[in-house]
């Protein structure tokens, strides 16, 4: 079809409620029972086959209930990586041939089986295996996802629409063209929708693409796949591979027609990938496109003239939902003593009335920390702290592994704004508490900016519009997403595009038209209507050089 079409135009997914009683309620409950009564098989999805990953068999638990096993999965091995991307490559080209309406209208497909038929699927897969709350699962999948899909759209044909001037005589193009080779989309265990949006971002654009997902998200990975294919995405287009992913270094990082990585997750993760492709950078048929989210330490300041309520609040949910395991979630905080005093008590009475346990019971306000790997690494901060004579834990601070991976939300009071608590990661459910003398504003800001060397999310907390306009200026580089009076969490897709800089990634913007780009090599096509025939002419104004 030759018809120059509008895509429909996005509108953010509303989140439904769950209150007690609600349709949506039974619905979800309902397929919470069903999807923990079954043992899946978990196959990797290989040219649109799927086949058990050839190495250990590994199990999905409930992380808030660490004997409610889920299903069993294989680990990739190189031969499995191999596979997957020949059949990227292998379904490439039938891929890029086909118009953007027809891949568009794949994802937008998606998009409505997810905010229809699929929607409790994907919410208790992600409540169970991941251990979110339902309102926690709810603005993940289904709706960040079902605005990815809707919104990576409408800034795709945005791009297409970018078309150069013309002189006279001349038609300029541009043709976006997909990458050559195969995208490596590497997903974190947060978020069932970055996981979602890792691959077929790139696939929207054109792309063929291997996606890992982590083995601690594989059941809503899995399901993910599923939907897409109920979507009508051609078998090849996104291949999943399940596992930890030592054989997809092995083999697909250094593979030659290694085209890009759509990475998010740990910096750690993100640098040895970088490392790995810097160390084969001769090997590629092109230069690798390297985009990667990754950690964050991020603050809320608060401000004298803050209101207590709105501090106590995002303090709260900006450090706790989640269990802390947002990217964006607040790990330190830094209150001027005067406003100190005023909320410390009901502030701290808000914490410890947090309720934490099995995700099935609505009443809770948190669940588990993933695995066994994040409970350490929380309770040896912990342990730390506590031995720590220049620290002081005023909430919180129980760990349990008894049942399931239980850290309490736990409040830590740091006299010295220098202390390494402020700059490491710990990616659970542990802030940080500075209380500065309110004449230091200024040198607040200053110094909670360079002490960390991540730059993904902060918050200030203020009424005063000059301490506002200090902090959003001297803050500049501090966080690739700033928020003023609200928690540094709960960005919404087309509202305020995700991501950060310095160690925290690429900062290209998950869900906007900067990622998308990233996915396309643009060909610029020239062509002249009635060519000159003369070798030389030194009166004829010819632009071109
Ligand atoms: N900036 C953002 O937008 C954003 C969003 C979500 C999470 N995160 C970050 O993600 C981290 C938490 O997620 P995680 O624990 O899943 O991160 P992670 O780095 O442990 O794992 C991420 C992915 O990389 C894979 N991986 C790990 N080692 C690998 C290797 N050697 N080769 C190939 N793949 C490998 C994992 O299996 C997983 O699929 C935190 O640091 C958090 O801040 C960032
Ligand atoms: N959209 C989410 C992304 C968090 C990443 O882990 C937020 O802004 O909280």
């Amino acid at each position: 079809m030759d018809a120059v079409t509008q895509v429909p135009l996005p509108v953010n997914e509303p989140p439904q409620g769950y209150a007690p009683g609600s349709a949506e309620r039974a619905r979800l409950e309902a397929r919470l029972a069903s999807i923990a009564g079954e043992y899946a098989t978990l196959p990797m999805t290989v040219g649109g086959v799927q086949r058990m990953g050839g190495g250990e068999r590994i199990e999905v638990e409930q992380p808030h209930h660490r004997a409610a096993k889920l299903g069993v999965f294989g680990n990739a091995t190189g031969e499995d990586v191999r596979l997957a991307v020949d059949a990227a490559l292998k379904a490439a080209p039938a891929w890029r041939e086909l118009s953007f309406d027809d891949r568009a209208a794949i994802f937008l497909r998606a998009a409505d089986l997810l905010a229809g038929p699929w929607r409790e699927t994907l919410a208790a897969a992600t409540m169970l295996g991941q251990s979110k709350t339902a309102q926690q699962a709810e603005i993940d999948a289904p709706c960040e996802l079902v605005d990815f899909w809707r919104w990576n759209v409408h800034f795709a044909r945005q791009i297409l629409e970018q078309q150069p001037v013309s002189g006279p005589g001349v038609w300029n193009r541009s043709d976006h063209r997909p990458l050559e080779g195969f995208v490596l989309a590497i997903t974190p265990f947060n978020f069932t929708a970055i996981a979602g949006n890792l691959p077929t971002a790139p696939a929207l654009m054109g792309n063929t693409v291997v996606w890992k997902p982590s083995p601690t998200q594989t059941l809503s990975a899995w399901y993910t796949m599923r939907l897409l294919e109920a979507a009508g995405l051609p078998p090849g287009v996104v291949n999943l591979v399940t596992g930890d992913g030592q054989a997809l270094s092995q083999v697909a990082l250094t593979h030659p027609e290694l085209a890009g990585i759509h990475f998010t997750g740990s910096t750690r993760t993100f640098q040895h990938l970088w490392q790995t492709v810097g160390a084969n950078i001769g090997g590629y048929r092109a230069y690798p496109r390297l985009v990667g989210e990754t950690g964050g330490k991020d603050f809320v300041v608060a401000h004298p003239s803050a209101d207590p309520a709105v501090l106590r609040t995002a303090l709260v949910r900006g450090a706790f939902e989640y269990q802390g395991q947002k990217c964006s979630a607040a790990s330190r905080a830094y209150v001027p003593r005067s406003l100190w005093r005023e909320v410390k008590d009901e502030f701290l009475a808000d914490v410890r009335g947090l309720t934490a346990g099995d995700v099935t019971d609505f009443s809770n306000f948190m669940g588990a920390l993933i695995d066994d790997r994040a409970f350490a690494r929380n309770r040896d901060a912990i342990g730390r702290a506590r031995n720590d004579h220049s620290l002081d834990i005023v909430a919180g601070g129980h760990c349990d592994d008894a049942i399931g991976w239980f850290v309490s939300p736990t409040v830590v009071m740091v006299s010295d704004p220098r202390h390494e608590i402020f700059s490491t990661e710990l990616f659970g459910p542990v802030l940080a508490v500075h209380v500065y003398e309110d004449a230091r504003w200024e040198q607040t800001l200053d110094q909670l900016a360079a002490v960390s060397p991540y730059a993904l999310t902060g918050a200030v907390i203020a009424r005063d519009r000059a301490a506002i306009a200090t902090a959003t200026r001297r803050l500049r580089f501090a966080a690739g997403n700033f928020y003023v009076n609200d928690k540094p969490t709960g960005a919404v897709v087309g509202q305020q595009p995700f991501g950060g800089g310095r160690a925290s990634g690429t900062n290209d913007k998950a869900g906007s038209p900067l990622n998308l780009l990233r996915w396309t090599s643009p060909r610029s096509i020239k062509e002249t209507f009635v060519a000159p025939t003369y070798l030389d002419n030194p009166y004829s104004p010819d632009q071109s050089s």
